[in-house]
């Protein structure tokens, strides 16, 4: 007798819809999701975004009402990104240190809609505020400054915490400011202000729709490669893990999401940490675009994709389709 076929038959288990949700090994729910949030000026503005369909900036009182709805629907956290007016953005980003900047008085209208009901995250990283569109400062060359960036993200974060920001989520790639945050946090007071770092973030093709968002694709000139990674390096990014997570990370982030599955999964597999994964915009622009020309089923797409990032022992998914997914696991 065979140890094979047909004693074991692996379909037994997949016959009918019972079986196949008593077998399942991972699941995704509301709670696994975090969900971006474009932040414009103004009140009762929606700016729809042109390569992101299906995506607006909202001004703060409407944000808040975003931010509200995700609350209702499960999902434990947004994700803030401000589009900075022209006439505020400058060469050293400076807006970023301001009080009373949009992405403060969005953090403080979500807190007070949202209490403790909702996290918010908020990024770090000087992209949104200047003028040239690097996520540092820049020499005459051009070339991101690495020390002198640092400092401007300490004082970036620590503004957003003092607005009440609950993760602080560096997105900047600049060596050493997990550390440098960390201990400026901790000196003042905000011991339980975590910080998730964009540890593994890549210099990738896929980010165009979220620069549109935030207004910086026209202002960029060149690329991010000298701080972004380089897409075809993975050993390079348990380094990156390892240093953010001894620096005082709460958690790390991968980026892109889908193309780098086996990076996530890898983190996991190494440190044992809280491993999140962005699916960016452009990944958002590819299933919206797929579904659109009849390609595949949108909804079974998008629930299909966030279950990938579950299988790959993420403990969530920064994801464009939050609110629709939530609605439909809630469904
Ligand atoms: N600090 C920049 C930043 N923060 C989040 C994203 C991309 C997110 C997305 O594409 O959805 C980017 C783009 C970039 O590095 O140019
Ligand atoms: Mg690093």
């Amino acid at each position: 007798m065979s140890a094979g076929y047909p004693n074991i038959r692996l379909r037994r288990t997949r016959a009918t819809a019972w079986s196949r949700a008593l077998h399942r090994e991972v699941l995704v729910t509301p709670a696994d999701l975090i969900w971006p949030l474009f932040v414009t000026e103004g009140h009762g503005v929606e700016e729809p975004i042109g390569s992101l369909p299906g995506v607006s900036r909202w001004s703060v009182d409407l944000v808040a009402e975003r931010a509200r709805e995700a609350a209702a629907a499960g999902i434990p956290c947004i994700a803030l990104f401000p589009n900075t007016q022209a006439e505020r953005r400058s060469e050293n980003g400076a807006e970023a240190l301001n009080p009373d900047n949009l992405m403060c008085r969005a953090i403080k209208a979500i807190k007070d809609a949202c209490g403790e009901s909702l996290g918010v995250l908020t990024d770090v990283a000087l992209d949104p505020y200047t003028s040239h569109g690097q996520d540092g400062l820049i020499d005459d060359e051009g070339y991101v400054l690495n020390d002198a960036t640092v400092d401007v993200l300490v004082g970036q974060s620590l503004n957003q915490a003092a607005a009440g920001a609950d993760i602080i989520a560096p997105s900047d790639m600049m060596d050493g400011r997990i550390g440098a945050i960390r201990e400026a946090l901790e000196e003042a007071g905000h011991i339980n202000v975590q910080i998730m770092a964009y540890a593994a973030k890549y210099a990738s093709a896929f980010y165009g729709p979220f620069r549109d968002a935030v207004g910086s694709r026209g202002l960029l000139k060149g690329n991010k490669k000298t701080y972004q990674m380089d897409p075809a390096n993975a050993d390079e990014a348990l380094r990156e893990v390892e240093l953010d997570i001894a620096e005082g990370a709460d958690s790390v982030m991968v980026k892109p999401g889908l193309p780098y599955l086996d990076i996530a999964l890898r983190v996991k597999e190494t440190f044992q940490v809280p491993v999140f994964a962005y699916q960016v915009s452009g990944e958002y622009a590819m299933i919206e675009a797929a579904a659109s020309v009849g390609a595949g089923d949108r909804d079974a797409l998008v629930l299909e994709t966030l279950l990938a990032f579950k299988r790959a022992g993420c403990s969530g998914v920064l994801t464009y389709h939050a609110l629709h997914a939530a609605r439909l696991m809630g469904a």
